[in-house]
């Protein structure tokens, strides 16, 4: 048993195999092959070569984004002094002033102005922080929680947060008065609600630096600023799909979104501009195509929206001549806008296209392969076809095995394989030489 599987090993183990063409004269065979081999043909000159075209060098974008917003909101709080009546241009709702690819625009806010470093009741929303007597601030002095605005001084006074009427807390030292984030509840509607009315202007300047272009998406449409400053962008009018002013409603709009649903806690929209050119036609068909997204979408009920506080400060010189530093401090919700760039361009080139007739042609060896495997194993004539595809040669040095079979004419030992019995041939052959 192990001596008979010991030959078996030697024997695969001095074989060769060398392929030899069979040619079959055959309609059927010769249909499929050939549909297989149009298949072929035209998966590469169709779809690789022209649709894909496999014909060009390709180069990937590379962008400066820069923005300018313009707008006013006035807004008449003169309820809420914190507020007040005020005009807000872009200087206040633009923060910061210029960021790259992107920009935020403040829709409300709750401000605390006029804050100075002094002592004042802390939030009394705190946890821990409502007390009866100076004795339990007395245990917390010198500590601070991690929503706190300073560290606690000993004292335990009254809130000066109107909803806490009467309610006594301890006592900070720090940026007074505190926040007083209730009053985004008594606002009816966002501070800056006509936001959507602004208009953003988007410059962009691009380069595809392996062909040499540079383009902008700002064209000699326009003669003159007033003109470009007059245009708003609209997707369905066939020059203002280039104008770079868009209306913030109109980004909200076409991204499926009611702006009104981002401007009182805010959220998070995507402009993206895509220049994808064929530079094998006119460089003024190299334009870009815009198109917009909410990037914050659910139906969030846990922390809703985008929001943020900064200060501006500022000192005032005292009666006694010595100089205090104050600051207004702005929660600010808002849209923050991402700018993404992207695109290709292509050119034609002979480097991708010999690349590709020759992966192509490489590729017409799969017809062989898969016209093998049909006539081999499929059509009705298959044990024929492999009758005379598979020839068995024993060569005339084959003694070990030949002398085993000589020996015993019942073991077959030799590869399980049909073949043309060429056997005995071989084994003259080989005893001619011998
Ligand atoms: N968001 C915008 N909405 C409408 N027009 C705009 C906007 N941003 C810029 N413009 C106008 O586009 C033109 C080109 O703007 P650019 O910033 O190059 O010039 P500018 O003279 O510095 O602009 P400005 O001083 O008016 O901000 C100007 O007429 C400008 O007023």
């Amino acid at each position: 048993m192990t001596s008979s599987v010991i030959r078996s090993a030697v024997s695969v183990f001095f074989e060769y195999d060398t392929p030899r063409i069979a040619h079959i004269r055959s309609k059927k065979v010769g249909l499929i092959n050939r549909l297989i081999q149009l298949a072929i043909i035209g998966y590469i000159i169709g779809f690789v070569i022209v649709y894909r075209k496999g014909y060009q060098d390709t180069d990937k974008v590379q962008s400066s984004v820069t923005t300018k917003l313009k707008g006013i909101v006035f807004s008449n709080y003169s309820d809420i002094p914190s507020i007040g009546v005020r005009t807000w241009d872009v200087a206040d709702y633009v923060v910061p002033p210029q960021e790259s690819n992107a920009f935020f625009v403040m829709t409300n806010v709750v401000p605390t102005p006029a804050q100075t470093q002094k002592t004042c009741p802390e939030d009394p929303t705190i946890d821990g922080i409502q007390c009866d007597s100076d004795a339990y601030c007395e245990s917390l002095k010198g500590t601070s929680s991690m929503k706190g605005n300073g560290p606690i001084t000993g004292k335990c006074v009254d809130s000066d947060f109107p909803k806490f009427n009467g309610t006594k807390v301890c006592q900070i030292y720090g940026w007074c008065p505190v926040e007083n984030d209730d009053l985004l509840e008594s606002l009816k509607k966002p501070v800056l609600q006509n936001a959507s009315n602004f208009t953003v202007f988007i410059k962009n300047n691009i380069e595809f630096p392996k062909f040499g272009v540079s383009r902008r998406n700002i064209f000699g449409t326009y003669k003159n600023d007033s003109e470009l400053s007059s245009c708003r962008w609209n997707r369905d009018h066939p020059k203002d799909k280039f104008c770079p002013i868009f209306v913030l409603d109109d980004i909200a709009r076409d991204a499926g979104v009611n702006f009104n649903d981002l401007n009182f806690q805010g959220g998070v929209m995507q402009i993206v501009i895509t220049w994808n050119c064929n530079l094998d036609h006119s460089i003024n068909d190299c334009v870009p195509s815009y198109s917009f997204r909410r990037l914050d979408k659910g139906d969030f009920k846990i922390s809703k929206g985008f929001n943020f506080r900064y200060a501006n400060q500022f000192g005032v010189v005292q009666p006694d001549g010595s100089f205090k530093l104050y600051r207004d401090l702005y929660k600010a919700y808002g849209v923050r806008f991402l700018v993404t760039v992207q695109g290709t361009a292509g050119k034609f080139s002979i480097v991708p296209l010999l690349l590709n007739v020759a992966s192509g042609l490489a590729l017409l060896s799969v017809a062989t392969i898969i016209c093998d495997i049909v006539v081999l194993y499929f059509l009705k004539a298959r044990h024929f076809y492999r009758e005379k595809k598979y020839l068995d040669i024993k060569g005339p040095d084959a003694f070990e095995v030949l002398k085993e079979e000589s020996e015993h004419p019942d073991n077959d030992n030799t590869p399980n394989r049909k073949s043309t019995s060429t056997e005995s041939g071989s084994a003259s052959i080989a005893n001619q030489v011998r």
